[in-house]
């Protein structure tokens, strides 16, 4: 699956890129707000929420169909999220780098660009939209595209929300200096979920960065279990999205992270 994923997402850049080269998006970049730091919002005491508008996903189909992810986001916020994930990916997620400027414009929270990032002209793609963190999975990145995709990340003030899905890959995350770094329960190659895979390794995470525990999160109990492995972020799409309110979805699953909740 990540394969595939990872051809379309390569194909749409390059048409991306005929119609506006690279340099003309450096230049928005460099004209884009001020980016809102996302590791103190992630910092916080207790398990903070990363709230992220999803419409569908490979692994579910379609999931909601989000008419106005800026209003979504605003519920998130008054619902106590951190940060506010939006998946921009269109071919198999139905997002785009819309979604992300109509939220970053409508709430005060730093914003994730949840994609599939291969190049540099995503990343500037991503800061000229007003994102504050972007995603970077090591599964489709080598240690060197990693490196330097972190590196240009923060050298536009952004930074980056390394996912790992395996000891190897955790490795790989720690070596690159990553700061925040996510553990996905969702395996991106067979689609499955499988809790165990962050109960294992977020523990492993080092103590001076900060774990995310990314999918398969819907109830108080998920983020309970979250913060007992030592997670100091939990990402949520799905059980927000289908949530007849998702305000209170999100203020419930950030009530159970407050420190001090077992
Ligand atoms: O969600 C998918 O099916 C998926 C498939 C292939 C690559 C990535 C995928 N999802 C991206 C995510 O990591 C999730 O959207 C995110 O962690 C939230 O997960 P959930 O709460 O389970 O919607």
């Amino acid at each position: 699956m990540l394969d595939s994923l990872l051809a379309g997402v390569r194909e749409d850049v390059a048409q991306r890129e005929r119609a506006v080269p690279l340099g003309a998006v450096r230049e928005k970049a460099a004209s884009a707000p001020v980016v809102r730091p996302a590791l103190p919002a992630l910092e916080q005491p207790g398990v903070s929420l990363v709230a992220e508008v999803k419409r569908r996903s490979p692994s579910k189909g379609s999931l909601a169909a989000i008419a106005d992810p800026a209003a979504l986001a605003r519920a998130y916020e008054a619902g106590g999220a951190a940060v506010v994930s939006v998946l921009t990916e269109a071919r198999r997620f139905g997002g785009s780098l819309a979604d992300l400027v109509a939220v970053r414009s409508e709430v005060g929270l730093p914003v994730l660009r949840k994609d599939f990032l291969v190049g540099e002209y995503q990343v500037q793609e991503a800061r000229a939209a007003g994102a504050d963190l972007v995603l970077l999975i090591v599964a489709a990145l080598d240690d060197q595209q990693l490196g330097d995709l972190l590196a240009l990340t923060r050298e536009l003030g952004m930074e980056a929300l390394v996912e790992v899905h395996d000891e190897s890959e955790l490795e790989r995350a720690v070596a690159a200096d990553a700061r925040i770094i996510g553990v996905n329960a969702r395996d991106l190659r067979t689609l499955e979920v499988d809790p165990g895979t962050p109960d294992r390794l977020v523990p492993l995470v080092p103590g001076d960065r900060v774990a995310v525990s990314e999918s398969g999160i819907s109830t108080a109990a998920d983020v309970r279990r979250a913060a007992a492995g030592g997670a100091r972020a939990a990402l949520v799409g799905e059980s927000l999205v289908t949530s007849s309110d998702p305000e209170a979805a999100t203020r419930a699953l950030v009530s159970a992270g407050l420190p001090g909740v077992s």
